[in-house]
C-alpha cells in the first residue's frame, strides 16, 4: 500500500518520500489511520518497524491542520522518552518528516544548559520531546506551560511507566487536560503495565504487529558459555576474527563500561563508551562516533538499549546480561532493524545461568549456544535450590506494579580456572 492512501497530506508525502521509504510498514498502516480519527491507542511492534514514523507522521498533519498560532505560544503536543538520546532522536525525526510543514518543535532534556532551552521554549514550540526530569524543571519554573497539550506520546511506554518513572509521568500527566489524545508505543508490553496504562487511555485502540514481546525477525542469535575472566579476551577475539565492520557492546556497569573500552583500544580497537556517568557532550559525542563510523566498537550500559537507531549495525554483543529480561529484546534491537539482517551475541558465564533462564521464560524460546567457544566447556543449568522468584515485568497478574527489579543471579560457584580452561592460542 503507498503512503498516500493512508491520508497523509502532500507535505508529509514529500518528506518521507525525500527518506525513500517505498511503502508504510505493518505498524505505521495500522495506527496511521487510528491516529488521524482522533483514537487513543496502545501499540506494539517488533524493535526497528518503524514506530518512530507511525506516531510522528499524523501528530505532524494533525498539528498541521490545526494551524501554527504564532500568538498562543504554548505546545499542544508532548513526547516523552526515557533517555536523552532517544528524546534527540525523535526530536531529529520530527524535523525530518515535518520539514516542509511550519511546525516547531523542541527538544528539552537534563544535562545542558537550562537558558537555551528557557529561550527557545519563550519563543514558543507547537511540540515538546523531552525527558520526564527536565521537563518537571521547566515547569516547575513556569518555563512551560502544558495546559493546551492535545497529543501525548509515550514512546518506550513500558520503560516510560515502569516504576523508575511513575511519579514523574504521573506528575506530568496531572498538568496536561483530560481532553487529549494518548498514545502508548513500545516493542515490549507487560500485562501489568498495560494495566496501568488504561488509566491514562480513553477507549484505546490496542495494535499489536507481530507477536508480544518477540526480537526483531532478521537477527540470528548466539549464546557463548565461557568463564567470566575470558569475556574480554573473547570479544576482541570475535571482532578481529568476525570482520565486524562495527559493535554495540552492552555491559551492565558504568564502571564497566569504561573499563572495557580501555581494555578494547589497549587491543587496538577504536571504541567509545556511552553511560550516564558522562557529561551529556560526552554521550552525544561517543554517539556521533559511533553512528558516523569514527570508532569500531560502542561500550554502553542500558541508556542505550531503547529506541536508538544506528544505521546498519551489524552486530551486538551482550558482554553482560541485562538486568530485565524485557532489556534483551531493546538491545538486540539496536541491529536488524528496518528489514535488514543482524546478529546478537551474549557471553554468558555460570553466574548469569538464572538471568538466562529468565530471559529465554520471557522469549518462550531457547537462545543457540555456540557448541565450541575455544574454552572449557562451562555450565549453564540454574541449580533448583538457586531458583529465585520470577522477577521480570512480564508478571501476567494486574497487580501494583514494583520497581523494575533486576534478575538476580545465581550462586552458582564460578568455574575455577584450570590449566584446560585457558584460552586457545587466538589471534589478536
Ligand atoms: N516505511 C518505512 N520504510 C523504510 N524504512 C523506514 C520506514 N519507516 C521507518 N523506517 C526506518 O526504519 C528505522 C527504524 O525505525 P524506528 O527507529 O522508528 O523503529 P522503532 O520501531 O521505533 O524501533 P525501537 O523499538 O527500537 O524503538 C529507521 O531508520 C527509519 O528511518
Amino acid at each position: 500500500m503507498p503512503f498516500a492512501r493512508l491520508g497523509l497530506e502532500p507535505a508529509l508525502l514529500q518528506a518521507i518520500s525525500d527518506q525513500n521509504y517505498q511503502s508504510p510498514t505493518p505498524i505505521q498502516e495500522s495506527v496511521i489511520p487510528l491516529i488521524l480519527a482522533g483514537h487513543d491507542v496502545l501499540a506494539g511492534a517488533q524493535t526497528g518497524t518503524g514506530k518512530t514514523a507511525g506516531f510522528t507522521l499524523p501528530m505532524l498533519q494533525m498539528l498541521a491542520a490545526a494551524g501554527s498560532n504564532p500568538a498562543n505560544k504554548t505546545p499542544k503536543a508532548l513526547v516523552l522518552t526515557p533517555t536523552r538520546e532517544l528524546a534527540l532522536q525523535v526530536s531529529e525525526a520530527i524535523n525530518v518528516y515535518g520539514k516542509y510543514l511550519p511546525i516547531r518543535s523542541q527538544a528539552i532534556v537534563g544535562g545542558v544548559n537550562m537558558a537555551m532551552q528557557i529561550r527557545l521554549l519563550k519563543q514558543g514550540v507547537d511540540i515538546v520531546i523531552a525527558t520526564p526530569g527536565r521537563l518537571l524543571d521547566h515547569v516547575q519554573q513556569r518555563n512551560v506551560n502544558l495546559s493546551n497539550i492535545e497529543i501525548l506520546v509515550l514512546d518506550e511506554a513500558d520503560r516510560m511507566l515502569d516504576m523508575g518513572f511513575l511519579p514523574e509521568i504521573k506528575r506530568v500527566i496531572a498538568l496536561l487536560p483530560n481532553q487529549r489524545q494518548t498514545l502508548l508505543f513500545s516493542a515490549t508490553f507487560s500485562n501489568a503495565i498495560q494495566n496501568i496504562a488504561q488509566q491514562w487511555l480513553k477507549q484505546p485502540k490496542h495494535i499489536q504487529v507481530g507477536q508480544t514481546n518477540s526480537t526483531a525477525e532478521k537477527i540470528s542469535e548466539q549464546v557463548y558459555a565461557i568463564p567470566r575472566e575470558h569475556k574480554r579476551e573473547l570479544v576482541s577475539y570475535l571482532i578481529g576474527s568476525k570482520n565486524w565492520r562495527q559493535v554495540l557492546i552492552f555491559v551492565r556497569t558504568k564502571h564497566g563500561a569504561d573499563r572495557l573500552q580501555k581494555q578494547l583500544i589497549t587491543d587496538g580497537i577504536k571504541t567509545a563508551a556511552l553511560h550516564g556517568d558522562k557529561t551529556q557532550a560526552a554521550r552525544n559525542k561517543a554517539l556521533d562516533w559511533f553512528k558516523t563510523g569514527a570508532v569500531q566498537a560502542l561500550v554502553a550500559t542500558d541508556v542505550a538499549a531503547r529506541g536508538l537507531d544506528i544505521d546498519d549495525l551489524p552486530v551486538v554483543v551482550n558482554f553482560d546480561l541485562p538486568q530485565v529480561a524485557e532489556d534483551y529484546i531493546h538491545r538486540i534491537g539496536r541491529t536488524g532493524r528496518a528489514g535488514a539482517t543482524g546478529h546478537a551475541i551474549s557471553l554468558v558465564c555460570p553466574e548469569e545461568a538464572y538471568q538466562l533462564a529468565e530471559i529465554e521464560k520471557f522469549l518462550q524460546r531457547k537462545l543457540p549456544r555456540v557448541a565450541d567457544t575455544g574454552y572449557e566447556p562451562v555450565s549453564l543449568s540454574v541449580q533448583s535450590d538457586n531458583k529465585k522468584p520470577h522477577k521480570t515485568n512480564s508478571s501476567n497478574k494486574p497487580t501494583t506494579p514494583k520497581r523494575k527489579q533486576a534478575i538476580t543471579p545465581t550462586k552458582t560457584k564460578p568455574t575455577r580456572p584450570t590449566s584446560k580452561s585457558k584460552p586457545r592460542q587466538r589471534r589478536p
